[in-house]
């Protein structure tokens, strides 16, 4: 038995794969309209259209109607307390955060957030390169499973692999939570190239010395090089730096053209690129190309500024 915290478009496409095997998932919303329409069209017509759910999923807005067994934690990052917060009953559920991002008023991470909020509570994290709609729509996707407790990674890998979503383990939870984070700055900045027209070479760069910075600072945190390299760092970096279907690509896009960008749309890399320059400057990491992103989403900086700030730094080895 499986639970779902958050019925966004990935918290809906997970317990729609989940439940095609035949586990019984419940999908949990806070929204009551949103929670009896779902039950009664058995489709979640607002987040994640066209995608019928199979007989095995549930859906509840009742926090205390959760099955014992693992419950994924699948709301933004800049929400994840106060989901917890608010949802008292979940206390020994192993707890799976599905979130990318760092938390801006601590700059603390998913598992860490989790950790506060349930000090000794079983924590992994789902995390790496897939869409939603692929998900839900059959599409084959391999995501990482981070978990520090080895034993308990094992058994969460076993119980969330589905027919179309392959999951690879790994005890690296800093590598993979990091990873996850900033490849979503990374897409940010990639989507501002593209937007103002400065071309495919100048996203390969971006892309390239993005990873450099995220390397950079999950190592000075103590993650492993590997994980950097998987599909939680690498590979998550790739999708979201060149897919259209990324609304953190689309976002700086939006900023590259000028235009207006809906608010109403989660875009984790924003509030991230401010929470990862207040850590790097504390930890004094240089993160030109995540400060570049902070100015493009404050208004303080252009495009173009932007370009001649990241060309104009000293020569190095790269
Ligand atoms: N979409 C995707 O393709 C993927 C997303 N992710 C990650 O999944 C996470 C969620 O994203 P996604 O599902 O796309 O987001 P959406 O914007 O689709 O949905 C967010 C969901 O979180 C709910 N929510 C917000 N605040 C709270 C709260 N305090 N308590 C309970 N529920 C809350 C919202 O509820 P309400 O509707 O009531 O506002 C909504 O259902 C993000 O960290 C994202 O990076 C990861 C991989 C793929
Ligand atoms: O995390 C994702 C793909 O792995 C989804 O990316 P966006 O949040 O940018 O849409």
């Amino acid at each position: 038995m499986i639970s779902v915290i958050g019925a966004g478009a990935f918290g809906t496409a997970l317990a729609i794969s989940m439940a095609r095997g035949g586990t019984p998932v419940t999908l949990w919303a806070r929204d009551a309209d949103h929670v009896a329409r779902m039950q009664a069209d058995r489709v979640n017509a607002a987040r994640l259209p066209d995608m019928a759910f199979p007989e095995a999923l549930r859906v509840t807005g009742d926090i205390t109607d959760l099955p014992d067994g693992p419950a994924l934690l699948s709301v933004p990052m800049q929400k994840l307390r106060q989901a917890l917060i608010d949802a008292p009953a979940l206390r020994d559920h192993p707890l799976v955060a599905c979130c990318k991002g760092i938390e801006l008023t601590t700059t603390k991470s998913p598992s860490q957030v989790i950790e506060e909020e349930r000090p000794g509570a079983q924590i992994a994290l789902l995390t790496g390169p897939s869409f939603a709609q692929d998900i839900a729509r059959r599409l084959p996707t391999a995501l990482t499973l981070a978990c520090a407790d080895d034993a308990l990674g094992r058994d969460l890998q076993q119980r969330l692999t589905t027919a179309n979503l392959r999951l690879y383990r790994t005890t690296d939870v800093t590598g993979a939570e990091i990873g996850g984070a900033l490849k979503n700055v990374m897409a940010i900045a990639c989507g501002a190239a593209i937007g103002a027209g400065l071309g495919e070479s100048a996203r390969a760069a971006l892309m390239t010395r993005g990873y450099a910075e995220m390397q950079r600072m999950a190592l000075a945190l103590g993650a492993r090089p590997e994980t950097l390299a998987g599909l939680s760092g690498f590979g998550d970096l790739t999708l979201t730096c060149t897919s259209d279907l990324s609304r953190n690509y689309r976002f700086g896009r939006s900023i590259g053209q000028g235009d207006d960008f809906d608010p109403a749309i989660t875009v984790e890399g924003a509030a991230t690129a401010r929470a990862v320059q207040a850590q790097a400057r504390e930890m004094q990491i240089d993160m030109p190309i995540t400060d570049a992103v902070v100015g493009l989403i404050g208004g303080d900086l252009k495009v173009p500024q932007v370009m001649d700030l990241l060309l104009s730094r000293p020569l190095k080895e790269e």
